[in-house]
Parts: C-alpha cells; structure tokens; sequence
C-alpha cells in the first residue's frame, strides 16, 4: 500500500516538474532525459503557481552550494557586509547587486552537474538540492560556489575547465594581470607609499578608493569580483582571515569580522587533498577530512609533503624531525618510511629512522637506545622494544622530558598530568636555564591580556619588596616611554582619520538632501568645517607617522627622532582636532589611560637629560622595551594567621619563603599559548584583568576589533583549560578599581555583553556602592566560569595597581592562597573543612574580597 501511494506521488511529481520544464523551453522542443538537463542556467520562473516550491538561488549562500562534510565543517557564510551596506545605501557598483537584480544567472562550473549537487540546477526537484546533506550519494568535497559574476568571456573559458572530472580536475588559474608597483589595479593611479589591498588569488592590488568596487561584498574574502571561486595563490595562506588597516579603515567591525570569517572558512580557499602528499601518497578528500576532523589535527597546514606515524600520532614534513604530535590511527597517506624524516641513527621508531635530535633527547630522557634499535611507541608515549612484548614506560610521563623537548622544539603530547616531583634533582643536574630550577622559591607566574596591569603590579613589586632598577633597565624604560609616545600619537592620528571621514561622508548624505531646499544649503555650509581638521604641515606628519607605524619601522626611526620631533608632538597633541579625538578614546584601537600622562609632557620626555620618575616608571607600560619574560625573586614578611598556626603547632618559626614572580607578557601568550608548558611547576597563577576594560575595544594584531573584557575572558578560559595548570590554584587580580569606580556612572556594566544581565536591585546613592556592586558581579562572573571548567574555587581580589598598598595586600592574601593550597595537600592539621578553604571565610585579614 504505502509502495504504491510512494510511487504515485513520485509520478505526479514527475509529471508536475515536466511540464514546468516544458513552459520554459520553445514551444515544440523535446523534453531533453534528466541526464542531459544543463543546469548551468537557471531561468526566473513566472509561470502559474505550483504544487512545490519553485528553487531558488541565493548567489552568495555559498554554505549550500558546497557539499558534503565540507557544508557541514564550514559555518554560514557572511551575507551581512553586503547587506549592511545596502541598507546604509552606500554606492556600491558592485557586479554581486547588479547580478541579484538579474533573473538569469550563470552556473560557474559545468562540472557539478554530474554529481547531482549543483544548486542552480532549474529542475524543481532541486529544491531539495538547498540542502546539499540531502541529496544521495554527493561527494564529500568543498566546491567553489555556485554564481559568480565573471564576464562572458571569462565564464565560457570556465565552462570548458570545468567539462573534466570534478576530483581531478585543477582550479582554474588565476588570471594574469599586469601590475606595476603601487599602481592601482582599478584606477590605475599610482603611490608607491599608499596603501594596497592585494587579490588572494592575483594579487591585483586595489587603493582604498577602489579596493571595495573591485571587491564586492568578498564572499570568500579579499578577492577580486572575477576571482571568487578560484583558489588562493599558496604563498598568501597564512594572511587568510588577518585583516588589514585598510580594510578595518573601510568596513565596520562587525563586516571586518564576517569578511575575515568568511576569507578562513569558505571553501574556495581551503587547502585541496592532492596539495598535500602524506607519507608519499597524495591525499584524497575523505583523507583531508579525517585529518581535519580528528581531534587533534596539524595547525596551519600548507600545501607540501608529510610524513605521518599512525601508531604514535607523529607528524613532521618530509626529510624532517617530528613537527608535532596529531590523533593516532588515521588512515591517511601511504606507509611510513624508514627515511621519512631523514634520519641517520640507525634507531629507528615505528618504523622510521629517528633524527639525531630526537636520539638526543631520548638519551637525556634515559631511554636505553643503542644502534639498531627498533622500538615500537604508542600514542600515550609508552614504548617497547620491538617484538619484546614488554612496555619499558612512558616517553613523555616525566616533566622533565617535556621540558627538554620544548627547549629542543619536539612536539609532546598534550593533555599529560603534570610531571612527579622526583625529576627536580635529575633536572638540575643539566644546564637549564636558572629560573627552571627546582629551588625553595614559590613560582608565582603573573599573566594578564595587554594593558591588564601585569607589568605595573610586577614593578610595585620590585619597589616593595627591595629590588631595584639598574642603570641599564633605566635607560630601556626611559627609551620605551619615549616610543610609546609616538605610539600614543598614531593611535589618535588614525582615529582622527577615521572620525573626519566619518563626518565627511555624513556631510555628503546631508548634502543630498540640502540639495533639495535653499535653507538647507545654508546649514550644511555652517556646519561644513569639521572639527577633526588638522593643519596641512600636521597633516603631513601624521601621514608620514602613520606610514612608518604600518611598516613597523618605528624602531628605525627612535630614538634618533625623538627630540627633533618633540616639538611637533606637542603641537598635535595640543591640536583642538586631536583633543576632540581623545574625548572618544574608547572608540579608539586601544589608547591606554596614561597616554595623556605622558604626551602632556612630550618635550620634557623627549629630552636628553629626561629620567623617569617613580611614577613615570610605574605609569608606563612594560617592563623592558623587549617585553618578554621578566622575573624577580623577594621574599615576605611571613606574619599572618597562617603562620602563627605554624609556630603553635611545630613550636620554630617557619622558614622564610621565597617568592619568585614570572611575568609573561600578553604577546608571549598570543602563540597558543605554547609559552606556558614552560611553566607547569609554579604554585599559583596570578591572572590580571583590568575591570575598566568592559567598554573598551580592542584586537590582537591586525585582526578585528572586539570588547576587551571580552578578549581577557577567553584569554582566561584558555590559560585555566591548560593542561600545565590541572592543579594550580588561580589568583584572579581584578585591577584598575579607581578607574572602574569612575566609569561605571558614566558607562553602564552591561554596555559587555557578558555582563549583560547586571541589574542592581538597590538603588545607590553613591558612586561606592554602585562600583563595589558591579566589582561583586563582575567577580562572580568569573568564579561561576572558573569552576564550570575547573570545578575548583577561583580567589579573587581588588586592586589598584598604582597604589603601592594594594599590590602589597594582592601578595599577602596570594601567600596566604599558597598556604592553604599547601596545608589543603597534606590536610595536616585535619581542620581545613571547605569553607575554611573559601574565599567566603573571613579568617584572614587579607580575606576581604569576593
Ligand atoms: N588608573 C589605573 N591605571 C593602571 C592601573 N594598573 C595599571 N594601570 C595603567 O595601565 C597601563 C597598562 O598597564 P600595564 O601594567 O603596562 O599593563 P600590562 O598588563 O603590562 O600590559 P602589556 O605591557 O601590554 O602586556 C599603564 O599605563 C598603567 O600605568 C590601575 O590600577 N589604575
Ligand atoms: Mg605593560
């Protein structure tokens, strides 16, 4: 019955389409056999309502034109720009609207036709076709969106590309064009010191005036209009999805965002399998996938040859050591060779002759490896010796080896419990750098996004308890003061820009409309002068500054230039445009709060004789100009509540402890965070957040720019999902209290959509409460996502790092965090209950937060 009633529905379907069909050929045409439909051209239909829905084609849902695994791995691709920008009616001349508004649109590749997976297909039976996962037997492969908008000329050339296999077949070249350096590819006007933006695929450069016509609305990002759907040129890989100045000057945030998302993600521009030849086998799609889609897969894979250990996860490029560890047990690739990477060691692993580093490091490890060795790993690092059936222990267990791998760049795997204790003497025995050294010192390792305080609080510090500045960190921190300036002054100078063209296309909107009436003119020519305007000798400054700032040849230049320019400085500084600019500073690419500290006293700074103060020491940012790691060891006066339980109890005083304080500077942590293996023995983590950060904006490089409280939240996830830090207790620092007191009436909390659901219950009178409130909130906020991950306590306190007492109170209550954390191992006063553990408890007089 229910077979019958099946077919009867499909035979009327059948006969519903066909007649569909046949309204849109001429009158008397055959009706051509499904197979040689040509779906390369979809017709608008405007025929009589039908019992199904009439496919359609959205041109840039490129999601639904790419099939397979690859539709389902890629998310939804921007449409937003392109909308955005019509509704706010810019002029776009764009060939995508002038395609929108056309009812015929051209199928870019023949080829999709035989797989049945082509969206533009005319068919009604494509209607089901939006939804590629729902067409039988697609291929699992990404493929280049459906509509384009190229020429005639260059779509018939396509057309006869696309006739091969679809598997086999290469993309498209990219077409020639000839270029002349710094000419726009658009307008052909030139400036070798303007700025381009260049094609993925061509790299035609376009000036900012054209950058966006020749572009379009960038469905698979930075891409000439007749390059979408064509594959990027390999060597520009690693700028996918990092925005530029330009563009983030052109588009708002959110379109950068989505443009950038787009350029990463869409399948156009992902890597092909038969780019990449794994154990000398070039891949196939599915192979691609697996490797993609296990858990841990090779990061910033490029186009080349590998080699793969599919017993312990080991990758490395081909005739090299082992890069990194990936899953086990893909199936990808051919066999491993005994050369793959090259080695002369006659030890060989799974198969493959192991490099002399590798030997190395194996030895320092105590791993018996004599020539002729044939061990067997297995991807949790436990080895044997081939045929021997017995498991000699683990490669990778001791924190040691970890260590010694990460100095010698060789990959560990992740996720290993942190290393036993008894490694410290066998570790000391080796030349490692001092401050790895298993000494009685506490490691407190201090961590924080840019501008969180970290180098402030690290520097009181240093004030407190008795370190003081040499000569030579003077002289750094005299001459990072002096290059921050012009830093702060590019910041400003770009917003200016910004701003001025902001209101230079506001006046041309109003002018439009002026047009219309007499009176109207007389207002736009009141209101004409801009209040963003600088001087043309000004001007030219901030050109030539700005220029060196995107080079990144601001070292080049300072300190020669500092005291010639100092004169200048000021003079923009003081410029009404510029303090107009600084009034809205939080809508600027981060300019710290001290940055009117400074310039207020630019010729002074920029002296010869200048020596910082204190203060000046305190207020700038940094430590050193080099901003890596910095370090500084002090010990503290150890009366507390906890200490005197010591005395009671042992009846000697306890020992002084030392405290040995790690800053690592935001960009340290920027690379993954690789940085922090380095660190898996300290005793506490000390994260720093700046609570003024809730409305500020912020990017890491050039990418795009987001709520900084925001980016210190999932810096913050990061740092406690690390697997080096499984048992360490965490510190959060919640700094910048004086600001954040002062903000929080002009700026409402939920301005951070984090904070979004603050709604204090009482009224407040005074600005106290409200702030203390907010900091309650805030801090609240981060306890509850520290123990979703951690399902441990997060401690919390106040400070503000330019008061000297409260950074003094942050150490006192953080030695108190390592006394408990201690006493909570050994429990040996059988007292430590949880609550006492809590930061609820008040049984400190440091224990006053959160
Ligand atoms: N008002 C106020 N300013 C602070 C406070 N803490 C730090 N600052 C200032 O904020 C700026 C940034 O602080 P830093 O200590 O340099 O921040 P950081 O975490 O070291 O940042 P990077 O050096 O960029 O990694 C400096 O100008 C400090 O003077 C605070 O509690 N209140
Ligand atoms: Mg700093």
């Amino acid at each position: 019955m229910a077979a019958a009633a099946a077919e009867t529905a499909e035979r009327k379907e059948r006969s519903s389409w066909e007649e569909a069909l046949r309204k849109m050929l001429p009158p008397g045409a055959p009706l051509p056999d499904e197979e040689h439909l040509d779906y390369s051209i979809a017709v608008e239909y405007d025929g009589p309502a039908v019992s199904y829905e009439v496919p359609k084609i959205e041109p840039l849902d490129l999601r639904s034109a790419s099939s397979g695994a690859s539709a389902g791995d890629f998310p939804a691709l921007p449409r937003g720009p392109r909308f955005n920008r019509l509704r706010t009616g810019e002029p776009r001349g764009s060939p995508m609207e002038s395609a929108r508004s056309s009812s015929v649109v051209q199928s870019q590749r023949g080829s999709a036709e035989s797989d049945g997976g082509d969206t533009s297909r005319s068919s009604p039976r494509a209607s089901s076709a939006r939804d590629p996962n729902s067409l039988p037997g697609s291929p699992r492969r990404p493929r280049p969106g459906t509509v384009t908008f190229n020429t005639a000329e260059e779509s018939e050339k396509e057309e006869d590309l696309s006739c091969g296999s679809p598997v086999a077949a290469p993309p498209p070249a990219a077409p020639s064009r000839e270029r002349r350096r710094g000419v726009c590819g658009r307008c052909g006007k030139g400036n070798i010191l303007k700025e381009r933006e260049a094609c993925l695929v061509c790299d035609a450069r376009y000036c900012s005036n054209c950058v966006l016509k020749a572009m379009g609305s960038m469905p698979e990002g930075r891409k000439c209009v007749s390059c979408i759907g064509r594959p990027i040129d390999e060597s520009k890989r690693s700028s996918l999805g990092k925005c530029s100045r330009m563009l983030s000057k052109l588009c708002s945030p959110l379109e950068v965002r989505q443009i950038m998302k787009a350029e990463r993600e869409c399948p156009a521009n992902q890597l092909r399998p038969e780019q990449l030849i794994v154990n000398g086998q070039p891949l196939r799609q599915e192979e691609l996938d697996e490797i993609l889609g296990c858990s841990m897969p090779p990061q910033k894979l490029r186009p080349g040859r590998y080699w793969y250990d599919k017993d312990s996860g080991l990758w490395g490029k081909e005739g090299e050591r082992p890069d990194r560890i990936i899953s086990s047990k893909l199936n990808v690739g051919g066999k491993l060779r005994p050369d793959a990477s090259d080695g002369s060691t006659q030890v060989f692993i799974n198969g493959r002759e192991i490099t002399k580093l590798e030997l190395r490091v194996l030895k320092l490890a105590n791993v018996q490896c004599p020539r002729d060795t044939h061990f067997w790993v297995y991807d949790d690092g436990s080895y044997e010796e081939e045929g021997q059936n017995n498991i000699r222990g683990k490669i990778w267990e001791k924190a040691s080896t970890r260590l010694i791998c990460s100095l010698f760049s060789l990959p560990t795997p992740p996720g290993n419990s942190p290393g036993s204790k008894e490694d410290a003497s066998t570790f000391s025995s080796r030349s490692v750098p001092e401050y790895l050294e298993q000494k009685r010192v506490q490691k407190l390792l201090l961590l924080g996004l840019e501008g969180s305080g970290t180098s402030t609080i690290f520097k009181q510090a240093k004030f407190l308890y008795g370190n003081k500045f040499t000569p030579e960190e003077m002289q750094d921190m005299k001459l990072m003061i002096q290059s921050n300036l012009y830093k702060y002054l590019s910041t400003l100078l770009e917003g200016r820009e910004r701003f001025e063209d902001e209101y230079l296309e506001k006046q041309k909107s109003l002018a439009l409309h002026a047009e219309k009436s007499i009176q109207g003119e007389r207002r736009v020519e009141e209101s004409n002068k801009c209040i963003y305007l600088i001087n043309q000798r000004l001007k030219h400054f901030s050109d030539w500054l700005l220029e060196i700032m995107a080079m990144g040849d601001l070292d080049a230049f300072f300190p020669a230039a500092t005291r010639e320019y100092a004169p200048v400085v000021e003079e923009v500084w003081k410029d009404p445009a510029i303090q107009e600019t600084y009034k809205r500073r939080n809508e600027l690419h981060f300019l710290p709060d001290v940055a009117s500290y400074f310039l207020d006293r630019a010729i002074e700074i920029s002296s010869n004789e200048y020596e910082p103060t204190e203060k000046d020491i305190l207020c700038a940012e940094g430590v050193t100009q080099c901003n890596g790691l910095a370090f500084v060891e002090f010990s503290l006066d150890d009366r507390s509540p906890m200490s005197e339980l010591y005395s009671e109890k042992f009846d000697c005083p306890p020992p002084l402890m030392k405290y040995q304080l790690i800053r690592v500077n935001s960009r340290g942590l920027s690379e993954g965070c690789k940085w922090l293996e380095m660190f898996e023995d300290v005793h506490a983590v000390i994260f720093c957040v700046s609570l003024s950060d809730y409305d500020q904006m912020w990017s890491r490089g050039s990418g795009p720019l987001g709520n900084k409280m925001m980016a210190s939240k999932e810096l913050f996830e990061s740092v406690v999902r690390h697997p080096s830090f499984r048992e360490t207790p965490f510190v959060l620092l919640l700094n910048k209290y004086d600001t954040f007191e002062e903000k929080i009436n002009r700026v409402p909390l939920t301005v951070c959509e984090w904070f979004a659901d603050f709604s204090p219950v009482k009224p407040h009178n005074t600005n106290q409460s409200l702030a203390s409130h907010a900091y309650y909130f805030v801090a609240v906020k981060f306890k509850d996502l520290y123990a979703s991950i951690s399902g441990r306590k997060l401690f919390v306190f106040q400070t503000k790092a330019l008061e000297r007492t409260t950074v003094d109170e942050a150490f006192k209550y953080i030695r108190e965090v390592l006394k408990w954390d201690d006493m909570k191992d050994d429990n040996v006063f059988g007292i430590l209950d949880e609550s006492f553990y809590s930061t609820d408890a008040s049984s400190s007089p440091y224990l006053r937060q959160v």
